[in-house]
C-alpha cells in the first residue's frame, strides 16, 4: 500500500496580510514534486484564510486551524464546519496539542469535533502526543493510544483524516524526536488501528509527524517506514519548508 506523503504547515496565531502574501509568494514560486508524490496543505490564521486559499497554487490545500463541535449558533467566537465549507475549506486541523493544553480540549471533545467535521465533508488533520512528563513515565503508547481511541470512536470514514503524532516535548522546542522515536511511535500507532479499526485503514491512513521538523533533519524522519509526512509549524513560515515538501521524494527512492 502506498500511502502519499502529506506535508502540512500550520502557521498557528502568526503573521500578517503583507508577511502571509510573502509567504504564498514562497510557496507558489516553488518547484516541487508533483501532486502524485506529494499532499500539501498550508494552514494560516482563519483571517487569512479567504486570501491565501485565493492567491495559493492550484496543486497546494489550505486547511483551517480548528473548528466548533457541532452546527453553528450562540458560540461567540467560534468558527464553524459549515463555514469552512461555505468559504472553500477543504481541510481543519483537531486537536492539536497547544489547544488541548492551552483550552483543556479533552480527547472526548477532540472526537467529537473530528466526528462532526467528517459528517459535513472536511478532511481532518487529527493531532495526538504525550508531554515529556508522559514519555519519561513510560505511559507515551497509553497517551496515544488512549487519543486515538477517542478520536476513532467518532470516525465513520478514514479515508479523510490524517493522523498527526506530536510529542509536544518536540514542539517548538528545537528537540525533534529521533528518527527511530519516531518510527517507533508511528509503527505502535498502526498496530493500533490495525488491531482496533482494521488491516485497510491501518495500511492506508498516513501518520504524519510534527514537532521541530526543519529541512535539514526531514529527510532522515522521512525515511522512516512509518513516517508518512510532516505537520509543520515554526519551518513553515519559512523557504525551508519547500525542502520539507521535496523530502517527500525520500519515501519514492526507497
Ligand atoms: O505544532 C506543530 C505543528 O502543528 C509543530 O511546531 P514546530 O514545527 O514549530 O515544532
Amino acid at each position: 500500500m502506498v500511502r502519499k506523503f502529506f506535508v502540512g504547515g500550520n502557521w498557528k496565531c502568526n503573521g500578517t496580510a503583507e508577511e502571509v502574501k510573502k509567504i504564498v509568494t514562497v510557496l507558489n514560486e516553488a518547484e516541487v514534486p508533483s501532486e502524485d508524490v506529494v499532499e500539501v496543505v498550508v494552514s494560516p490564521p482563519f483571517v487569512f484564510l479567504p486570501v491565501v486559499k485565493g492567491l495559493l497554487r492550484p496543486d497546494f490545500q489550505v486547511a483551517a486551524q480548528n473548528c466548533w463541535v457541532r452546527r453553528g449558533g450562540a458560540f461567540t467566537g467560534e468558527i464553524s464546519a459549515e463555514m469552512l465549507l461555505n468559504v472553500g475549506i477543504p481541510w481543519v486541523i483537531l486537536g492539536h496539542s497547544e489547544r488541548r493544553s492551552l483550552l483543556n480540549e479533552s480527547n472526548e471533545f477532540v472526537g467529537e469535533k473530528v466526528g462532526y467535521a467528517l459528517s459535513l465533508g472536511l478532511k481532518v488533520i487529527a493531532c495526538i502526543g504525550e508531554t515529556l512528563q508522559q514519555r519519561e513515565s513510560g505511559s507515551t503508547m497509553a497517551v496515544v493510544a488512549a487519543q486515538t481511541k477517542a478520536i476513532a470512536a467518532k470516525v465513520s470514514y478514514w479515508d479523510n483524516v490524517v493522523l498527526a503524532y506530536e510529542p509536544v516535548w518536540a514542539i517548538g522546542t528545537g528537540k525533534v524526536a529521533t528518527p527511530v522515536q519516531a518510527q517507533e511511535v508511528h509503527l505502535e500507532l498502526r498496530k493500533w488501528l490495525h488491531d482496533n479499526v482494521g488491516a485497510e485503514v491501518a495500511a492506508s491512513t498516513r501518520i504524519i509527524y510534527g514537532g521541530s521538523v526543519t529541512g535539514a533533519n526531514c529527510k532522515e524522519l522521512a525515511g522512516q517506514p512509518d513516517v508518512d509526512g510532516f505537520l509543520v509549524g515554526g519551518a513553515s513560515l519559512k523557504p525551508e519548508f519547500i525542502d520539507i515538501i521535496k523530502s517527500a521524494t525520500v519515501k519514492r527512492q526507497q
